[in-house]
């Protein structure tokens, strides 16, 4: 379960989220706004990637400010610009870096790297410099790596912005089938409707959590 207690977000001075108070148990939850309404910055505060001016971010017991490493193991994150995940040369070497660091032995790496390259469609470019990927492809190599190195929530930000729509519905039906809990930033409307729930965040506060249908329709009036 992660936690949002009392929870304000400042960059300068600038107030970015407001005494945000949110329980994230659900299996699926999507969060959707207006450009700049702070729902990167609210997801980067669960892995801790940001940490709170005031209030606190827990998951499950951990206190995010006090307990980064081990929250980051427990909490996966996929960026929007998948550049930002490439860390090492070659695609296989790339993929596997993360289970390297988990301590995952070199057979069983070598394994888990084939069987999920495969699933990806990825696994023919193994060898090839990973920063030379296509935009969808190192989008599909970073979401590869990180559910394979199997942490307890993985939080997406806007996954399925640069992919064709195959591979739009290929990752889509990933995050769908994941045994993780997943919290999915996303504008995709027809995505998000089959989530269990949805939370509309604009001007850095909570202006709608519920359901889907009821929350999308929230979203639609307040975009007009
Ligand atoms: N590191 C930072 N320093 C200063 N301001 C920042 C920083 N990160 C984000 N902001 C500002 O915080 C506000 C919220 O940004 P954030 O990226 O969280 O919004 P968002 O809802 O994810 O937007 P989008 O849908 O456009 O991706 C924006 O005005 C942004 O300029």
């Amino acid at each position: 379960m992660i936690e949002f207690k009392e929870v304000s977000l400042s960059f300068d001075n600038n107030p970015i989220l407001k005494e945000i108070n949110l329980t994230l148990s659900e299996s699926r939850i999507g969060i959707i706004g207006c450009n700049g309404g702070g729902k990167s910055s609210m997801i980067r505060l669960i892995n801790a990637l940001l940490l709170p001016t005031s209030g606190e971010v827990w998951v499950d017991d951990l206190l995010t400010k006090k307990n980064k490493k081990q929250v980051r193991q427990q909490v996966g994150f996929v960026f929007q610009n998948p550049d930002n995940q490439i860390v090492m040369p070659t695609v296989a070497e790339d993929f596997a870096f993360g289970l390297k660091n988990q301590g995952m032995d070199k057979s069983t790496r070598f394994a888990t790297t084939e069987l999920i390259l495969k699933r990806y469609g990825l696994w023919e470019f193994r060898d090839h410099p990973a920063y030379l990927l296509s935009g969808g492809q190192k989008q599909l190599l970073a979401i590869a790596g990180v559910i394979a190195m199997q942490p307890k929530y993985i939080i997406f930000d806007e996954p399925t912005t640069l992919l064709d729509l195959r591979n739009k519905r290929l990752i889509e039906k990933t995050i769908q089938t994941l045994e993780q809990s997943a919290i999915v930033v996303s504008h995709d409307l027809q995505f998000l409707a089959h989530f269990d729930r949805i939370i509309v965040l604009d001007e850095g506060q909570v202006k709608y959590d519920g359901k889907p249908k009821e929350a999308l329709a929230f979203y639609e009036a307040l975009m007009t």
